[in-house]
């Protein structure tokens, strides 16, 4: 008997969405592949296409071209309650004058269960949310956390296949942040259910998604695991948007062993090409390396240094930044480990210096 290859089911697939208003693009040539009960974080700044995509795997907004394949089934055309998702939106939406018991059961009440079948399922959801002695208690009457809760409760009580969520926790609390993030990824994991979170907070983004996406302009500039993303930034507006990295432009040199040189303002480095090909000499490019992996007073084995001196520092919990400055003005950040003492003060010349693998070389971005 031949081996049938397996191929792993996709809960969500989109092949080059586009979607316009009039003249203008909100989504272009977006493709995405969401695997079985991953977490998906769409990452970008305001405007750049995030909710109008999130729209039209909802079936809220109908693209003006590409597929959308849910479960393994094609669903673009199809009203958004065929399509085995649920939302939940920033202001969480609860219904002002129902009991926290009623939100939750209200989807299967719209699917028709059977009353006891609804009591029951009900009781589990209110219990595994924490949530049971709100029961009956209305919206006006919870706290930030608690509506959140109910409304993610509300959401997932019909175990959709996918869970749509816009900006769900950017009206909490920013103390309360992070003690809800941890719950919520582990009750997307307990779940199985495919999360597709948006969010302009790159910190949400790489703590709770197992696959980032990055957009700007309407177009996916980079997406991958979120270490893939943080330490291999794709191209200069990634970098740039993720904090941490030091983005120098220049234009490239000549290619010697899969190093290029490029020729900056603050002088000319080595970056490694890896899989790129080599650049016309003179064209301009950009690279970046992040903010703590530059080395302190290099030895004359590191390949790239500069000569700065250092403006200001500023402290940020488990680090401290030194903002520097060197040749033409420009502005390089340096990290340290805040438990580490503190080796450069505010007005010292120093030179820093990084490896050669630690330079990330851009790509263009997509045209
Ligand atoms: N119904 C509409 N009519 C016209 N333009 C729209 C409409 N909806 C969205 N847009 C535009 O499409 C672009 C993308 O909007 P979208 O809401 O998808 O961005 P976003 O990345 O989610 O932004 P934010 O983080 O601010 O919510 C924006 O420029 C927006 O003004």
């Amino acid at each position: 008997m031949a081996d049938v290859p397996v191929i792993p089911q996709l809960d969500l697939e989109l092949r080059h969405i586009r979607k316009r208003y009039g003249d203008f693009v909100a989504v272009n040539d977006v493709s995405l592949q969401v695997g079985k009960g991953q977490f998906i974080c769409l990452l970008g700044p305001s405007g750049c296409g995030k909710t109008t995509t999130l729209r039209c795997v909802a079936g809220l907004e109908e693209p003006d071209a590409g597929d959308i394949l849910i479960g393994g089934r094609e669903v673009t055309g199809e009203p958004p309650w065929k399509r085995d998702i649920a939302m939940m939106f920033q202001d969480f939406a609860l219904f002002p004058h129902m009991t926290v018991a009623k939100q939750v059961g209200f989807g299967l009440e719209m699917l028709k269960k059977p009353k006891a079948q609804i009591a029951a399922r009900v009781a589990e959801v209110l219990k595994a949310f924490e949530i049971g002695h709100l029961a009956e208690r209305r919206p006006a009457q919870l706290s930030g956390g608690q509506k959140q809760r109910v409304a993610l409760a509300r959401a997932m009580v019909t175990e959709p296949r996918i869970l749509l969520l816009d900006e769900p926790i950017g009206a909490l609390d920013y103390s309360l942040r992070e003690t809800v993030m941890l719950e919520l990824k582990t009750l997307q994991k307990r779940s199985g259910i495919s999360f597709i979170w948006v969010t302009h907070d790159q910190n949400e983004a790489f703590s709770l998604g197992d696959h980032v996406v990055v957009m700007n302009h309407a177009r996916i500039e980079q997406q991958g695991r979120p270490d893939e993303v943080l330490s291999r930034p794709r191209t200069a507006f990634v970098a740039g948007f993720i904090q941490g990295n030091n983005v120098l432009e220049g234009k490239a040199g000549l290619v010697r062993d899969g190093v290029l040189e490029v020729m900056t303002a603050l002088g000319t480095f080595r970056v490694p090409l890896l899989d790129l090909a080599p650049p016309a000499a003179g064209s301009a490019l950009s690279f970046s390396v992040r903010a703590e992996r530059l080395i302190e007073r290099p030895g004359e084995d590191v390949p790239n240094r500069i000569a700065l001196r250092c403006i200001t520092v500023e402290y940020f919990g488990a680090f401290r930044r030194h903002v520097l400055e060197g040749a033409g003005g420009t502005v390089v950040k340096y990290d340290q480990f805040g438990a580490l003492p503190q080796s450069i003060r505010e007005g010292e010349n120093i030179v820093l210096g990084w490896s050669l693998d630690n330079g990330v070389l851009h790509r263009a971005p997509p045209a």
